[in-house]
């Protein structure tokens, strides 16, 4: 029977992104990619965009190592407004403005951010190396790389910057992030064989040097209203390419987040809501296997 069955969750949102988070701190076996779909597939489950799954801390000083799952049951390396939930989730249980995780992208220092609902999470240094992101093949200078959808004389959206927050992004510079049918361009670059290990695609539009817009196709999840480590890419990216500040306003479809690439260490500081929505416990039937 999953480690899921009967175990109470909390489904949260981080401006709209559809979050559910488990404690598993005490838990003997692991949650499956089965068990992740299930939960958000299955009749009577819980739909959610990312499955933020608390494990036994592995480092002295952290609070959880956690395991990130999309819907499809893939696993990412970094989720940003995920963070921000178990973020909130923890500082309301024991009273902390501090704490430090474990992802497998690496150490997450989170505080409470400016005001009670905001939360800040350091999301790391980002990577922009083509075999850091992945890319397939070499490209000296990810701040453009070689890729375009549509016709080859007329692309409809070409030469996107590549950069890794612990999970693979592309960011396509584009006028109005609405004018693309994301939901179809979105899938064919996702697995688009550049990406050996897939990608999230976003389109932003630089506003001004304090301001983007972006709409995001999620790997493993979708189009989702918001994805605080597309965010938190695009920001390092417009700064990369010096057509943004180091500290913008990132706009998405669900909402805002503030992006500070720091100077001092180059980490990417991301301060946002979480949305606390309801909790309940998993029922056993989910996972029944199929007869
Ligand atoms: N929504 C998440 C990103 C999940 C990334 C996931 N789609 C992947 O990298 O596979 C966020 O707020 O950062």
């Amino acid at each position: 029977m999953s480690a899921l069955a009967n175990h109470a969750f909390a489904k949260m949102n981080g401006i709209g992104n559809e979050i559910v988070v488990v404690d598993m701190r005490d838990a003997a076996s692991p949650v499956t990619p089965d068990d992740a779909r299930a939960v958000a597939s299955a009749e009577g489950g819980v739909p959610y965009d990312q499955l933020m799954v608390l494990q036994k801390p592995r480092l002295e000083g952290t609070e959880a190592f956690i395991r990130i799952y999309n819907n499809d049951g893939s696993e990412a390396g970094a989720c940003g407004n995920g963070m921000r939930c178990v973020v909130r989730r923890i500082f309301e249980k024991t009273g902390q403005t501090t704490a430090t995780f474990e992802t497998r992208a690496g150490l997450l220092n989170c505080w409470q951010g400016p005001a009670p609902d905001l939360y800040t999470v350091d999301m790391g240094r980002p990577k922009f190396g083509w075999q850091d992101i992945p890319l397939a093949e070499e490209f000296r200078d990810t701040r453009y790389i070689e890729l375009q959808i549509g016709p080859i004389d007329n692309p409809i959206l070409h030469s996107p910057s590549a950069v890794s927050m612990g999970n693979p992004h592309a960011i396509f510079w584009v006028d109005d992030v609405n004018a693309y049918d994301l939901g179809r361009f979105g899938p064919l670059l996702e697995n688009h064989p550049i990406f050996p290990e897939r990608a999230n695609i976003t389109l932003a539009h630089i506003v001004d040097r304090d301001h983007i817009t972006i709409r995001t196709w999620e790997r493993g999840a979708g189009l989702t209203k918001a994805c605080g480590s597309a965010a938190c890419a695009t920001a390092v990216a417009a700064a990369r390419l010096k057509r943004a500040n180091r500290n913008v306003e990132i706009t998405l479809p669900g909402g805002k987040l503030g992006i500070e690439w720091r100077e001092r260490d180059d980490h990417v500081l991301m301060t946002g809501t979480a949305t606390f929505e309801y909790e309940g416990t998993f029922d056993p039937a989910l996972f029944a296997p199929v007869t």
